[in-house]
């Protein structure tokens, strides 16, 4: 069982706050800054080039990637740590059309992330060769799965409204037509429990400094299946994916397995800062993760629907169908964000009028959804909102 006292005591959470954006960027484990500095004064301080073998950096992105397969279901040995989530994109989608080559249609939904269609739609491109970037309303994924279609790009759980896709159900439907999966888990890894293996998923990514907590900037992840290990091609050739780095032979030749999918110099800091929140999660079993998430989850939009009438919800009231987020539409929901974020209550606005907030059991208690529900209704009755400082567009949001 896990102890979430103890989970929510491991991560800096500053007084006054209440901090329901995890699904955007993570707290900072407390023992992180300690880690970290300890990392560059004996390691990068002493060891200079030598850490590279004597602290095994080199080795950091295959280990840290063995830690965060527990947390999606994946097989040991097939994930592996590196650059970011649109690079990985990049790469896995590319990847996969390289396995479906007679086929000509990528297929994606209108609810993913801009970033993994703007990939898409370079991809589509560059390669040319008459390729198609097609994109369906979400509800509509599982009947465009047809034997034209090359490669699945889906996220499983979509960033404007927490929409869950059914991984298995989508994968199995694909694979009896002959179509490659590419899944992306920005918004599932830590935040509900996935089993790629299980689905059988054949590639996947995801991001680390979302509920994982890896910190701004922290490295990405890829999943390739035991299957395609051999045979995918990483397309992004970089010399550490190289069979053999070190011989720095002219002629790309793939490296074993996952090692593939790596490109060039990993973020050993960042990566030293992941592995402090990785320490964290492997006390903590996703099931009991996503009971809480839930539980979280109906007491907000509860206590919201009770009290803010002007709100509409927009994610999904079915727990099953829904990740670890909770959005509603307010036509003014940019400016009541910024009152409530100047109240020290910490959610998002996604264009055009979505109100984004994430429970993320390990740090976030039913007190800090009963605050947050009290501010927004004390900011709805009072118009609170309707101020020149709230209205103001910021450039991040
Ligand atoms: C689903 C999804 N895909 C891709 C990205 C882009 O990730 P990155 O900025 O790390 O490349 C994000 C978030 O930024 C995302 O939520
Ligand atoms: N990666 C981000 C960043 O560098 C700055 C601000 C926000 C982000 C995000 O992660 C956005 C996120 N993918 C979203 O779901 O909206």
């Amino acid at each position: 069982m896990t102890d979430f006292n103890w989970t929510r005591d491991q991560f800096h959470l500053p007084q006054g706050m209440i901090y329901l954006d995890g699904n955007s960027l993570g707290p900072l484990p407390k023992m992180a800054p300690a880690r970290v500095m300890e990392m560059m004064e004996n390691e990068w301080g002493e060891q200079l080039i030598a850490g590279w073998n004597a602290s095994g950096w080199m080795a950091q992105p295959t280990r840290v990637g063995d830690r965060i397969a527990r947390l999606i279901g994946a097989e040991k040995g097939h994930v592996v740590m590196g650059d970011t989530l649109s690079i990985k994109v990049f790469q896995a989608l590319a990847a996969a059309l390289k396995l479906n080559p007679d086929r000509k249609v990528i297929l994606s939904d209108s609810g993913n992330f801009p970033s993994d269609l703007y990939m898409a739609e370079g991809l589509v491109n560059l390669l040319g060769n008459g390729l198609e970037l097609r994109i369906v309303a979400p509800e509509e994924v599982e009947d465009a799965i047809t034997d034209e279609i090359a490669v699945t790009l889906i996220t499983e759980v979509g960033y404007t409204t927490g929409r869950k896709h059914d991984m298995a159900k989508l994968t199995a439907k694909a694979h009896e037509h002959g179509v490659i999966t590419v899944w992306d888990l920005a918004h599932s890894a830590g935040a509900i429990p996935v089993d790629l293996a299980g689905a059988g998923a054949d590639f996947a990514v995801g991001c680390t400094y979302k509920y994982l907590n890896g910190g701004p900037g922290a490295p990405a992840f890829i999943y390739v299946a035991p299957r395609h290990a051999k045979t995918a091609q990483p397309a992004l050739a970089g010399w550490l994916g190289h069979a053999r780095p070190f011989a720095f032979e002219q002629g790309y030749d793939a490296g074993k397995g996952i090692e593939r999918m790596r490109v060039g110099t990993p973020p050993v800091l960042h990566l030293t800062a992941l592995e402090v929140a990785l320490d964290v999660w492997d006390k903590v079993d996703m099931a009991d993760v996503r009971a809480r998430s839930i539980a979280l989850c109906e007491r907000f939009i509860a206590g919201v629907e009770e009290h803010c009438p002007q709100l509409s919800l927009c994610s999904p009231r079915d727990s099953d169908l829904r990740g670890s987020q909770v959005s509603f539409r307010f036509e003014h929901g940019y400016a009541v964000i910024q009152a409530l974020i100047a109240d020290g209550v910490i959610g998002d606005f996604r264009a055009p009028d979505v109100m984004r907030f994430g429970f993320t059991p390990l740090y976030t208690s039913e007190k800090d959804v009963d605050e947050a529900v009290g501010v927004l209704t004390r900011i709805l009755r009072g118009a609170l909102w309707d101020r020149p400082e709230f209205l103001e567009r910021k450039a991040v949001t």
